[in-house]
């Protein structure tokens, strides 16, 4: 019998800081998706596309769930729904490192009023399978481990639990092995290569945001929008034959790409933080994404980043519109 080709999409939720981003990237093999030690630093539902000889699966990174206190975080919570309502299946991250608590429940009880339908003895059916997963196991020991388990199999009627350490590259094949399983017949929707939808425009925003935030000593998260203005790429391109910028010009330096980029905070008092002394904030930041930016960009590339305030951007629809949300 022919194996059946399988694709579909998986929405990834869970609580701030749960690993959502590190097990996307491990999955995919990409640094797409940011991370940080910093909660709330994934904005956008960003699709990682994993691709094997027996499925595709859209990854759809969700910021984590919380309760909207600005206009910006009925935004975020609009983009899970959106996230939400296409899932074939739904991976709830739980952290192994930390007791269940009340923004687990939210979730639980939100996913229940959209996947699940209540039968008469009072328990849900899942309309899409509710996979468990229990991230940063290596945080436990076994025993630990086998108390997690317990409780998070009380928690809810997960139609699988799976163990994993995105970071030790523990059990990530019985993670992908379990998620092809839950996806139906079909066929692929992007090329193999492909690892996500985003832009280089948005890709770099996202890298950007998510290397300030690990930068920075204050709680900023929500007060930082990160535009990439404008991609200029040089007239030449890498491999071009002729032109004054020729890169094959002896002694003359390869033209590199210019990256526009507006860092918005919502106080003037916020930038001084985001700069940093003798500006070391940008000069770290710029280091670090050095080479990501380049290999997005596909060549040597420039970061021209300029610090703005945006007053009060988060309850603003127009800024807000502007920022990309
Ligand atoms: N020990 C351990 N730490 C992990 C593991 N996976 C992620 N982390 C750490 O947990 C922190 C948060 O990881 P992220 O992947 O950014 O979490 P997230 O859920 O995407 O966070 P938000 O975007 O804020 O929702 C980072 O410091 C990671 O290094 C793991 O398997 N083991």
């Amino acid at each position: 019998m022919q194996e059946v080709y399988r694709s579909g999409f998986i929405a990834v939720v869970g609580r701030p800081n749960v690993g959502k981003s590190t097990l996307i990237n491990a999955l995919i093999g990409s640094h797409i998706a940011i991370t940080s030690s910093r909660p709330e630093t994934t904005r956008k539902a960003i699709r990682g596309v994993m691709t094997t000889d027996a499925a595709q699966i859209v990854l759809v990174d969700t910021p984590g769930i919380h309760r909207p206190r600005t206009l910006l975080g009925q935004r975020l919570n609009d983009i899970v729904d959106e996230s939400l309502s296409d899932a074939d299946a739904i991976a709830f991250l739980l952290p192994a490192d930390q007791e269940i608590g009340p923004g687990d429940k939210r979730i639980l009880s939100r996913l229940r009023s959209q996947f699940a339908v209540k039968l008469d003895d009072g328990g849900f059916k899942w309309k899409v399978p509710l996979i468990g997963i229990v991230t940063k196991i290596d945080e436990l020991n076994r025993t630990e481990l086998v108390d997690k388990l317990i409780a998070i199999n009380e928690f809810a009627d997960f139609t699988e639990i799976v163990p994993v350490s995105a970071l030790q590259q523990d059990n990530l094949a019985e993670v992908r092995r379990v998620f092809i399983d839950a996806m139906p017949e079909g066929p692929k929707m992007y090329p193999d290569d492909q690892l996500t939808e985003e832009s280089p425009e948005d890709d770099i925003a996202e890298l950007i945001r998510g290397a300030f935030l690990e930068e920075l000593d204050d709680e900023l998260p929500h007060s930082l929008a990160v535009v990439v203005d404008a991609i200029e790429y040089p007239e030449d391109a890498p491999d071009s034959e002729d032109g004054e910028t020729d890169s094959t010009v002896p002694g003359e330096p390869r033209p590199k790409a210019q990256v526009h980029v507006s860092v918005y905070v919502e106080r003037d008092s916020q930038k001084p933080i985001i700069i940093g002394r003798k500006a070391e904030h940008l000069v770290r930041v710029k280091k670090k994404l050095r080479t990501p930016i380049n290999r997005i960009v596909g060549c040597k590339a420039n970061l021209d980043m300029h610090v703005k305030v945006a007053k009060g951007w988060q309850s603003d629809p127009k800024k807000l519109e502007r920022l990309g949300f």
